[in-house]
């Protein structure tokens, strides 16, 4: 199901849960917090703007982004510092008065498991409807996280559009999950990564703050695929 992201409407999206207002439908009740989770090594203008833009459809109060603590299913793979990745996304998201950082991903021991984000975020806002913000990638890997099943009584999902991946609910509570177009940014961080360990630039990739602190810490300098 793709939802329509009617501005006219003002009720319970047909296929959402009694009591998740529509997309475009006018804020009403409970505070509604976007949850942006990602290892964001680095955050790049892909992830700005799928948050921008779902904060937009779904009226939401604030975008939290979430840096991942220790990314299970990139074990395979270095990761940056979680200090260096929470930095670089204060710094991309410094400037925007709805976006704000949490530290609770990597401030908790272990692997990150999103059941955990969500509990948190619920005992730290219990008046709050909680909003999960993905892409394509991501949402059609979400039956392979931990205690799937109880993501969806926690949080209503969102998927966007990312270029080079279907977006699709199959297999998905009906009614959990919305799917929204976003402008298609072909930026991955893989590929940022790439770029910089090549000497390629990256710029109006990732914002300017993010560029020049990879190079004040010297990251990816020998990144690999
Ligand atoms: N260009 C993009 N457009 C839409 N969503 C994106 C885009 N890039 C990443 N996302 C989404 O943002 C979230 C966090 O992504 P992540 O930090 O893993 O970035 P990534 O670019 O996929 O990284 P990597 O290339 O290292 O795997 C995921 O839900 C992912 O699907
Ligand atoms: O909960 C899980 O088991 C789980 C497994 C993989 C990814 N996630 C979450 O999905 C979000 C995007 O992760 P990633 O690895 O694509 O950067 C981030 O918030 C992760 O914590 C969560």
């Amino acid at each position: 199901m793709r939802e329509q992201v009617d501005t006219s409407g003002t009720d319970t999206a047909p296929g959402t849960p009694a009591g998740t207002p529509a997309p475009g439908s006018a804020p009403r009740g409970r505070r509604r917090l976007g949850v942006m989770g990602g290892t964001f090594d680095p955050i790049h203008h892909g992830h700005l703007v799928a948050a921008s833009e779902v904060a937009s459809a779904f009226h939401l109060d604030e975008v939290i982004f979430v840096p991942t603590g220790q990314p299970w299913q990139k074990s395979d793979r270095d990761v940056s510092p979680a200090e260096d990745r929470y930095l670089m996304t204060v710094i991309a998201t410094a400037e925007n008065p709805q976006f704000s950082v949490s530290r609770i991903d990597i401030d908790r021991n272990g692997p990150t498991y999103t059941v955990d984000t969500l509990r948190e975020l619920q005992a730290l806002h219990p008046d709050a409807e909680l909003f999960f913000i993905t892409g394509a990638d991501a949402l059609a890997q979400i039956i392979s996280w931990r205690s799937s099943e109880e993501l969806f009584d926690l949080a209503h999902f969102i998927g966007c559009t990312r270029p080079g991946h279907t977006l699709s609910d199959t297999g998905l509570p009906v009614g959990g999950v919305s799917l929204v177009e976003v402008p298609a940014l072909a930026i991955s961080s893989t590929d940022c990564r790439m770029r910089v360990a090549k000497g390629e630039p990256i710029w109006y990739l990732v914002p300017d703050g993010v560029v020049r602190y990879i190079h004040k810490r010297a990251l990816y300098a020998s990144a690999r695929p």
